[in-house]
């Protein structure tokens, strides 16, 4: 990508598209746009046609998304389903109509089979049925990804797909129901301490309530208290944790040096040609909920709330072919969560 390019990021406040902005930047790109969602709906396809003609943006960053957790996924499963495919259809189609250069699409490691082998390589793609709380967005991105294998197939461009392991960092959604663990679990742990230490100003403040006989219902829905946190779950499932901003230079990097004539191979059937982002360590959500305990400095104990799901057992990347194409992380998790407290504190 040429240093004065113009790159839209799409998602650019966001959690991934944040951090994108600021590796872009800190490597000299000058010339990027962005839109809010307010600016921009990208649902809209004559709003998103209108921009893609006027903006004509050579590169893009696909990282808008209808995003969250496990609990957010099986409720709001149309909206997960329906916007995504609206978002990604728009984005990838208008690349295609004004002739963009080079397109990144960001999926996730959902979209593998909830018995996938372990670590799942890419080629584990549709062999087998998916985990079922989060079906419909690993069937939008799993659209996603063969939209942009097909546009490179049919219409020769040159639109890439990473798929992303679980994602934590500055930005990230703190929403005590419907963020992903490592946030709420930071926030839930957080609230607990002040409450050992009675500092219910503190607590009105997180929880922006005016009183704390209005911040106590709150607490008790999500199983808060002085002496525990409530866990969902059984604390068994295991999960990879890669650092945000690790995996906005792992989508710069990519779009930099990687093309997809060199992911297509020489086989008649091309497919899988996404690729996976992450560490290739995981850990169990009761590792993860101690190593948070000990960070916050919370003394209490922890409650398995088994009537929440688990989701899937397992979901560790096979980061091989990352690895061939000259990429590796660098924050490993302990830092990362001590990173995103201190954040956390400070943006209060
Ligand atoms: N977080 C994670 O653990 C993982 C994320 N991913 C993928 O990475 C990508 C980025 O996720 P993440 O940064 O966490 O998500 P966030 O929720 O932090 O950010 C999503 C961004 O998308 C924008 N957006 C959402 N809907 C629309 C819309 N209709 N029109 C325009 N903009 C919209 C939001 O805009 P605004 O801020 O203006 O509302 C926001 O900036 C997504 O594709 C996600 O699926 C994959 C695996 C794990
Ligand atoms: C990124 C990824 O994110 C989602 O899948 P997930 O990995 O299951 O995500 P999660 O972070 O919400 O949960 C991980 C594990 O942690 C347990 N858990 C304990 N306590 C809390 C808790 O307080 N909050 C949350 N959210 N989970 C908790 C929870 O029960 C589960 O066992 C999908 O959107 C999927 O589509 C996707 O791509």
């Amino acid at each position: 990508m040429p240093k004065e390019a113009k790159i839209y990021v799409a998602g650019h406040r966001g959690l991934v598209g944040s951090a994108i902005v600021k590796a872009l930047t800190a490597k000299g790109y000058h010339h990027i746009v962005t839109r809010t969602h307010e600016e921009l709906d990208l649902t809209d396809t004559l709003a998103t046609a209108t921009f893609f003609k006027t903006e004509q943006p050579a590169y893009v960053f696909l990282a808008a998304a209808k995003v969250g957790g496990i609990i957010a996924n099986n409720t709001y499963r149309a909206d997960f389903l329906y916007l995504n495919l609206m978002i990604q259809n728009n984005v990838i189609h208008q690349s295609y109509k004004h002739g963009v250069k080079k397109l990144l699409f960001l999926g996730s490691t959902c979209i593998y089979p909830k018995n996938a082998p372990q670590p799942m390589p890419e080629d584990a793609l549709l062999t087998g049925t998916l985990e079922y709380t989060n079906e419909p967005y690993a069937i939008a991105k799993i659209a996603g990804i063969k939209l942009c294998e097909s546009y490179n197939l049919q219409y020769e461009t040159d639109f890439l797909s990473v798929m992303p392991t679980n994602l934590y960092g500055y930005n990230d959604n703190f929403d005590l129901e419907k963020s992903h663990v490592l946030p709420a679990l930071i926030r839930k742990m957080h609230l607990a301490k002040l409450l050992s230490e009675g500092k219910n100003d503190e607590i009105c403040k997180d929880l922006e309530v005016s009183a704390f006989a209005k911040a106590q219902p709150i607490l008790k829905k999500f199983g808060i208290s002085a002496e525990s946190v409530e866990i969902w779950g059984t604390g068994s499932p295991r999960r990879e944790f890669l650092w945000s901003q690790d995996m906005a230079d792992a989508c710069v990097h990519i779009m930099e040096k990687t093309s997809f004539d060199q992911v297509r191979g020489d086989s008649d059937e091309v497919r899988n040609t996404h690729i996976n982002i992450g560490t290739g360590i995981d850990i169990s959500i009761k590792e993860l909920a101690m190593l948070i305990k000990s960070t916050v400095g919370f003394k209490g104990k922890l409650v398995f709330d088994t009537s929440k799901p688990d989701g899937t057992a397992r979901k560790l990347t096979n980061v091989d072919k990352l690895h061939e194409l000259g990429w590796k992380h660098t924050v490993n998790l302990e830092e990362g969560v001590v990173n995103l407290y201190n954040w956390y504190l400070k943006k209060k």
